[in-house]
């Protein structure tokens, strides 16, 4: 699914038209094109099972954006992003382009696309799937049941504060910046404590208030909004000692709540709760535009190789569609073919744990996978209950 250039496409939002959900796939680089291709058939698979469709359309962004002699958000990607009801990307950067400089750098692109939808709440549900405890280098005791959310603030913080190198009478001086305004802590506090409520009314929000006055801010807003939210329970734990208890204790946490660079970095830990990276899907929400992706980034240790595993990206897609159409019976059974793949053995090689595959476990390629999986959704039975807009 190679990107074309964005004006191909026609763009325009189609739903506006006719009805029909207007996707964005935004492949990027590495292994983002080959589990973007995965999810996007699902997506298209659990539409049709429902009497449905879904219009796909596709953009460059990030280092495949550069190789074409474009920015690493091009504007007519930004502008079909924003016509879209709902963005899925894979994955942007790579050494290739590390080199660059900050602002011209694949990852660039996608900050600038976070910033510019406004998804200042990036979501990223953390489960252990029945079937893949021994896959997890942790005990399969500690890891079994784990059910958790991170709820990361994605649009303030160290990733869009100020930052910059300056002559000091010492030698050379860098800083980056660690800024909230009040509305920003608010609004990532309310986003959490409402997922509580809808889960098991658990907070816990993650910081440094011991050393850093932004936490302190942030322990403060979450005090001064949690009696508005009763029936949730509040604790709070500096982002340390929830790096040790996450490995130690998963079955502990509800909802995590977190600033900008403490989620980036927890959810990439927890992603071993989970059996592997592979497995995390995330939904940045709050803006104009749901943007869905996986947690992990472009792999180029296995680009190209047809061995990434891409159900994180597939349980993107799922939520795109619970969060951005509607659709919670096209969700869930995509949710449920996963499941049931994985409950009967199938697995990519990044779910093989050192010992190598357990009796009854095969291991096998992107598409096998996928295949695999998009059989599972023909074969499932619709549930009651549509949440589909009629
Ligand atoms: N959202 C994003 O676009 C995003 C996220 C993270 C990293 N990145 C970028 O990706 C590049 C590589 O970063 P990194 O190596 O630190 O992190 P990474 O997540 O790309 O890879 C870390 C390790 O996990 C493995 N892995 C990741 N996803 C996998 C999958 N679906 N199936 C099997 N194995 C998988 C990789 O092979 C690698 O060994 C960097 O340029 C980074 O900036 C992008
Ligand atoms: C690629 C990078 C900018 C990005 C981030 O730090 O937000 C990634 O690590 C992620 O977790 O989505
Ligand atoms: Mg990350």
């Amino acid at each position: 699914m190679p990107p074309h250039p964005p004006e191909a496409s026609g763009g325009g939002p189609v739903s506006r038209r006719d009805g029909t959900p207007v996707v964005l796939l935004l492949g990027g680089d590495g292994i983002g094109p080959e589990v973007v291709e995965a999810a996007a058939a699902c997506m298209q698979a659990a539409a049709r099972r429902l009497g449905r469709a879904i219009r796909l359309e596709e953009a460059p962004i990030g280092g495949a954006a550069l190789e074409m002699g474009l920015p690493p958000l091009p504007e007519p990607t930004l502008r079909m992003a924003l016509d879209a009801d709902a963005v899925l990307l894979g994955a942007v950067g790579g050494p290739r382009w590390d080199g660059l400089p900050g602002p011209q750098r694949p990852e660039a692109g996608l900050l600038e696309l976070r910033r510019q939808l406004g998804v200042f709440a990036n979501v990223r549900p953390v489960r252990m799937f029945a079937g893949l405890e021994t896959t997890s280098p942790l005990r399969p005791e500690v890891v079994a049941g784990t059910d958790l959310v991170v709820v990361r603030e994605l649009l303030g913080g160290l990733y869009y504060g100020p930052r910059g190198r300056r002559q000091g009478p010492g030698g050379p001086v860098v800083f980056d910046t660690l800024e909230y305004d009040q509305a920003q802590i608010d609004r990532a506090a309310r986003f959490a404590l409402e997922m509580a409520r809808r889960r098991r009314r658990s907070l816990t929000l993650v910081d440094k208030a011991n050393v850093l006055e932004s936490s302190r801010m942030w322990r403060e807003r979450v005090q001064a909004l949690a009696p508005a939210y009763p029936d949730v329970a509040v604790s709070f734990q500096y982002v340390d000692s929830c790096a040790m208890r996450l490995v130690r204790e998963p079955r502990a946490f509800d909802v995590l709540l977190c600033e900008n660079m403490f989620g980036d970095i927890l959810s990439d830990e927890a992603a071993v709760l989970a059996g592997s990276i592979g497995m995390l899907p995330s939904a940045s929400l709050g803006g104009r535009v749901g943007l869905y992706e996986p947690v992990h980034g472009s792999a180029p240790d296995i680009a190209g190789r047809g061995v990434a595993n891409p159900i994180g990206a597939i349980l993107a897609g799922a939520m795109l569609l619970e969060w951005s159409l509607g659709w919670r019976d096209a969700a869930a059974c995509i949710e449920a073919a996963v499941a049931r793949v994985l409950a009967d053995g199938w697995r990519t090689g990044d779910l093989v744990p050192a010992g190598g595959p357990a009796p009854g476990v095969s291991v096998v390629g992107t598409q096998a996978l996928t295949d695999r999986i998009l059989a599972a959704i023909e074969q499932s039975t619709p549930q009651e209950g549509s949440s589909a807009p009629s």
